[in-house]
């Protein structure tokens, strides 16, 4: 028998435009978030990045006021300042669940509180299906494993589908396969028109589950760049792009030490028939010295 689909979403899409978010927990010294401001359109999905206690985690809880503090700025979701809960699914960092209950009810006790009655078994089986979990959904969640626990926490937070998601650490103790599953879901989620919030350490998680990314430091965005552009300043790497006879090839390199080694480089990669059509690097003096260069001037692009 086929699974019921999903019922129809009533969903709103809409942007979430955080503008000047601070926060502080109470009897704190000082303030956590420090002004943050950040806008995610539907479709887009944003990385949380910054070292170990900069606030990723409250700034995504902040969002929602959910934790007590004093909290000033304005967020607001498709242009409302006072959201409704079904908009938003958050998958704390800490898996939430009812240990003595099935994955199932573990779903379904959420769909009741967040879904109308009509709803509530669609969604679940929906939610199921959509996590791989169906083998899984009678199991006490004391039972399954670490990762298939933080896929069931994954589900039940997102089982009323909502337009924005909130994804606290999602690939903590998930093996490769379940890890793979949910990144092809954040995928499917945007293509829905979702907007997504993520936070990881794993650059690797940020490269394939995000579209953009910030970089939290003192409380405040430090840096907001698509992905590709922030993970080449990570890891220091040039992208050359060139054209032959109208098609394009991109190839990533090391990012070379001087002018010298560029051009040895595009000697080597870049041969006859190729045209070179853009270099872009993240290394500042390279970028000065290709700027200086009138052979390569033109070829830079600014960060
Ligand atoms: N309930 C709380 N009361 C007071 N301070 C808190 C509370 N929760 C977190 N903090 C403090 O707020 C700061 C930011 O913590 P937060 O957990 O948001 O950081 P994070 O970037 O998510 O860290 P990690 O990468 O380790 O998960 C830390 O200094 C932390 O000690």
């Amino acid at each position: 028998m086929s699974a019921p689909a999903r019922p129809a979403p009533t969903r709103m899409r809409g942007e979430l435009v955080v503008e000047g978010l601070s926060f502080q927990y109470p009897r704190a010294e000082r303030p956590v978030l420090r002004g943050m401001s950040l806008r995610v359109a539907p479709g887009e999905s944003v990385g949380v990045l910054g070292p170990n206690g900069s606030g990723k985690s409250t700034f995504l809880s902040a969002l929602l006021e959910a934790r007590s503090g004093h909290r000033e700025g304005t967020v607001t979701l498709a242009g409302a300042r006072a959201w409704r809960r079904e908009l938003v699914g958050y998958a704390t960092q800490e898996v939430a669940l009812y240990p003595q209950l099935t994955a199932a009810e573990n779903l379904r006790h959420m769909a009741r509180i967040l879904c109308p009655p009509e709803r509530v078994a669609g969604a679940v089986t929906a939610t199921l299906d959509e996590f791989g979990l169906r083998g899984r959904a009678h199991e006490p969640v004391h039972r399954l494993s670490g990762g298939w626990q933080r896929l069931t926490h994954l589900a039940a937070s997102f089982v009323h589908d909502p337009p924005l998601r909130l994804l606290d650490e999602p690939t903590t103790a998930l093996d490769f396969e379940t890890r793979s599953r949910l990144v092809e879901l954040t995928r499917r989620w945007r293509i829905d028109g979702c907007a997504l919030l993520v936070t990881s350490h794993y650059p690797e998680d940020i490269e394939q589950m995000c579209t953009h990314a910030v970089v939290v430091r003192d409380g405040v965005v430090a840096r907001h760049a698509p992905v590709p552009e922030l993970m080449a300043a990570h890891r220091r790497e040039l992208l050359l792009e060139t054209t032959d006879a109208g098609t394009s090839r991109q190839r990533r390199l090391p990012v070379p030490r001087t002018v010298a080694e560029l051009r040895d480089y595009l000697l080597h990669h870049a041969d006859g028939r190729e045209r070179l059509k853009e270099i872009r690097t993240t290394g500042a003096r390279l970028r000065d010295a290709l700027a200086a260069d009138p052979h390569l001037r033109g070829a830079v692009d600014d960060e």
